[in-house]
């Protein structure tokens, strides 16, 4: 992009006091395609940050000094120019500040590029499920991460001018800032990549082993309450610092929900906090509570989950009662499921 054009495109990108954007033409998000190739040294190895579902995530330097994350969707993602556009300008209008900042796009024949702000620190998987780098991470910080991510879900499902469904809600999906801030990634995807569901149900599954609940794996069903289901997960994985598709007691391998549920009924859900949190009794009762929130998040029928706002008001109020729990969905059949490379589902519905 020349300087010109990166004036241009200032202008119409007005900032708003409240950091927002005022978008107002497709041209003020679309990016040249070579500035960005040559951004990222032409999509080197060197330049990658990992691969999703989606396609592959570069790093990028732009000239202005800015950085950038590009990810570069697979080609099939099939879907008509006008439509890729239009798409593009609702996602664009997502602004929160628990959510990662969508900065354009770029269109060179069948090469869909997303451009997104770059996290410092990385996504949250990278951190909190590692030996050593998990120690960053100590209780303030991650209950500020759960807080965070509770408040990004309650935008995009109720504050935002479009009802988002995220259907890919996990911990790599969770970016941290130079303050390990949280802020979400890969919203609005089932939008940029043409997954065809505006009533709720679709022929095409897509979501992450482990953080999908029953009604979305066996019938593609999804709702709001897909995304409190993996709220749950990840709370219950931030607090006891391990992946619920590995999760390890006494070294057994068990279901991360079937355990919770387990020690929250027999009082010994303190036994899940992750060893290397060393808590202080203050925060013992915040941690039970949270345990006490996700279980709430993780029940089996999709009606007796809180929604997102409730969600909030939970983590933001300890004065207010919590309900009981019933029995979370853990009996997962697997052999129905059909289980990508990158972990990812993609199945046909029965
Ligand atoms: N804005 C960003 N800033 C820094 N790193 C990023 C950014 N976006 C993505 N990444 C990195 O790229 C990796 C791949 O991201 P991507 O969202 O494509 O895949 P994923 O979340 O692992 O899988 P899926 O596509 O199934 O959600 C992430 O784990 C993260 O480390």
């Amino acid at each position: 992009m020349s300087v010109s054009c990166l004036d241009w495109r200032k202008k119409n990108l007005v900032k708003k006091g409240d950091n927002t954007m005022d978008i107002s033409t497709i041209e003020s998000l679309q990016y040249d395609f070579r500035i960005i190739e040559a951004a990222t040294n032409g999509f080197s190895e060197s330049n990658r940050l990992g691969e999703g579902g989606f396609g592959p995530v570069y790093k990028g330097n732009l000239q202005n000094g800015q950085e950038i994350a590009v990810k570069r969707l697979s080609k099939d993602s099939g879907q008509g120019e006008i439509e890729f556009k239009n798409e593009v300008m609702l996602v664009a209008k997502l602004q929160h500040r628990n959510l990662v900042r969508f900065l354009g796009f770029s269109l060179e024949g069948t090469e869909r590029l997303l451009i997104y702000e770059f996290m410092p620190n990385a996504s949250l998987d990278q951190i909190i499920f590692d030996p050593t780098k998990c120690a960053l991470l100590d209780w303030n910080t991650r209950n500020n991460i759960i807080k965070g991510v509770a408040r990004g879900l309650l935008y995009l499902h109720e504050d935002s001018r479009l009802r988002i469904i995220h259907r890919d809600m996990k911990a790599s999906n969770v970016l941290l800032d130079e303050e390990m801030n949280p802020k979400i990634a890969d919203f609005g995807m089932a939008r940029l990549f043409n997954i065809q569901d505006t009533h709720g149900s679709t022929s095409r599954v897509v979501g992450t082993y482990g953080y999908m609940p029953p009604e979305y794996m066996m019938h593609g069903q999804f709702s709001v309450k897909s995304d409190v289901f993996s709220f749950g997960v990840l709370v219950l994985e931030i607090i006891t610092g391990q992946k619920n598709q590995c999760f390890k007691i006494d070294d057994r391998s068990e279901f991360l929900l079937s355990y919770a549920w387990r020690s929250w009924r027999h009082d010994t859900a303190s036994d899940m906090i992750d060893p290397t949190l060393m808590v202080e009794s203050s925060s013992l009762q915040e941690i039970m509570r949270n345990i006490h929130i996700s279980l709430l998040c993780v029940q089996n029928n999709a009606v007796d989950r809180p929604t997102m706002a409730a969600v909030v008001l939970m983590l933001n109020s300890s004065s207010l009662t919590l309900q009981l729990p019933s029995e979370p969905a853990f009996s997962i059949r697997s052999s129905s499921i059909e289980i990508s490379g990158s972990g990812s589902y993609n199945q046909r519905s029965s």
